[in-house]
């Protein structure tokens, strides 16, 4: 490809935890791929997709964390794919074959679209290719029941990657399907059960449709009534509320190595406590004695998965932690990782629990 012609680039989006980075892991590993650069956005403050691409597949990983490409880092997004074709064109940096931009699970994807086509700096670098949605066979068909987001991500696709076929019930499976096609008649469905999810979802085979502006552009426009607003808390938390729910994230940071006991065991309670309203959660954790070997773990819709490993130190990154979900309190989650992490709190809480209770120590007080 000579320097001056568009990157073409593919937006890779679905609901939370539908499977887009474990997808990518595997396109990755593609040898006709290795030349792909990835851009992954995050919702919670604390990355972990960028540790999990770039420990699997050893490709340069741009990462836009703290909030969705479509509004909170819209603006990050312009400026990065910016740099890159800069660095491109200066010979800074290695000229990409293709680029994906790994959506967050809860990101409009329009907006996203929207820019790579309106700008016209953006639109001399780069190419939009396609817009790919990655719909879970287990929980796809109540995620488009009740989430807007999960919905916009896949009506605007042009093609559609199946995942979890091997775990699901035939009838989720067969549910997940007639609701893509309410909202999608058309985008071809690629079933990565079945293999079908290799290379060709990055390079498009002849004929297949690409994406055109008035179809595009047509999605952009604001007339479902999407009402789609960020709400700044302080830096580990912050909401994304949206016809009448509010979602909402915590991300914890650890710096020492936790028993993987303690760390399975927070997921466990924290998945019993939320239930369905623990949309995602997901962690990298730095082992005890194991530095090079963290642990990995991932709930979804209130489901905790098995434990997985990375191969590869966090590079002192230490542990991080994130969850995503409904109506979730900020305090109870930290005390909850507090207790397994063995860190006594002696705060207000549990002052007012001590004194309170009538068990306490009489006469004892906290000074
Ligand atoms: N059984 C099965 N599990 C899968 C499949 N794809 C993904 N998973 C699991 O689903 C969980 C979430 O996968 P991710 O790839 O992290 O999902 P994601 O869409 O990138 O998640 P977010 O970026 O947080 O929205 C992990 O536990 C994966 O191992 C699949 O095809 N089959």
């Amino acid at each position: 490809m000579s320097r001056s012609e568009p990157v073409p680039v593919s937006v890779l989006t679905g609901f939370l935890g539908a499977g887009k980075t474990t997808l990518l892991n595997r396109l990755l590993a593609e040898p006709a791929l290795s030349g792909t650069g990835v851009v992954v956005n995050e919702f919670g403050d604390v990355g972990i997709d960028a540790a999990l691409i770039a420990a699997t597949a050893g490709s340069g990983v741009i990462e836009l964390a703290g909030g969705c490409l479509c509004c909170a880092v819209r603006g990050e997004l312009v400026d990065t794919l910016l740099d890159l074709a800069a660095a491109m064109q200066a010979g800074s940096t290695r000229r990409l074959d293709r680029l994906v931009i790994e959506t967050s699970g809860l990101a409009d994807p329009a907006p996203v679209v929207a820019a790579l086509m309106a700008d016209p700096r953006l639109a001399a670098a780069y190419r939009l290719d396609s817009v790919i949605c990655v719909l879970d066979a287990v929980n796809g068909a109540a995620s488009l029941a009740a989430h807007e987001e999960s919905r916009r991500q896949a009506a605007l696709a042009d093609l559609v990657v199946l995942t979890k076929g091997d775990a699901a019930e035939p009838e989720a499976r067969a549910a997940s399907l007639v609701a893509l096609r309410a909202l999608n008649p058309e985008a071809p469905v690629l079933d990565a059960a079945a293999g079908e999810a290799g290379a060709a979802v990055l390079i498009p085979a002849p004929g297949r449709r690409g994406p055109t502006f008035a179809r595009h552009l047509a999605a952009v426009e604001p007339g479902d009534h999407h009402d789609h607003a960020h709400h700044h808390g302080h830096s580990h938390h912050h909401s994304h509320a949206h016809g009448g729910t509010s979602l909402s994230s915590v991300s914890i940071r650890w710096d020492v190595p936790l028993a993987p006991g303690a760390a399975y065991g927070f997921a466990e309670s924290l998945v019993a406590l939320l239930g369905s309203r623990l949309l995602r959660f997901k962690a990298v954790v730095d082992l005890q004695g194991e530095p090079e070997r963290p642990l990995v773990l991932h709930a979804v819709a209130g489901r905790l998965d098995g434990p997985q490993r990375l191969e590869g130190s966090l590079g002192g990154a230490g542990s991080r932690f994130v969850a995503i979900g409904e109506g979730l309190d900020e305090r109870v989650i930290r005390d909850l990782f507090a207790a397994f992490a063995g860190v006594p709190r002696v705060d207000a809480p549990d002052r007012a629990a001590v004194e309170h209770n009538p068990l306490a120590v009489p006469n004892f007080t906290f000074r």
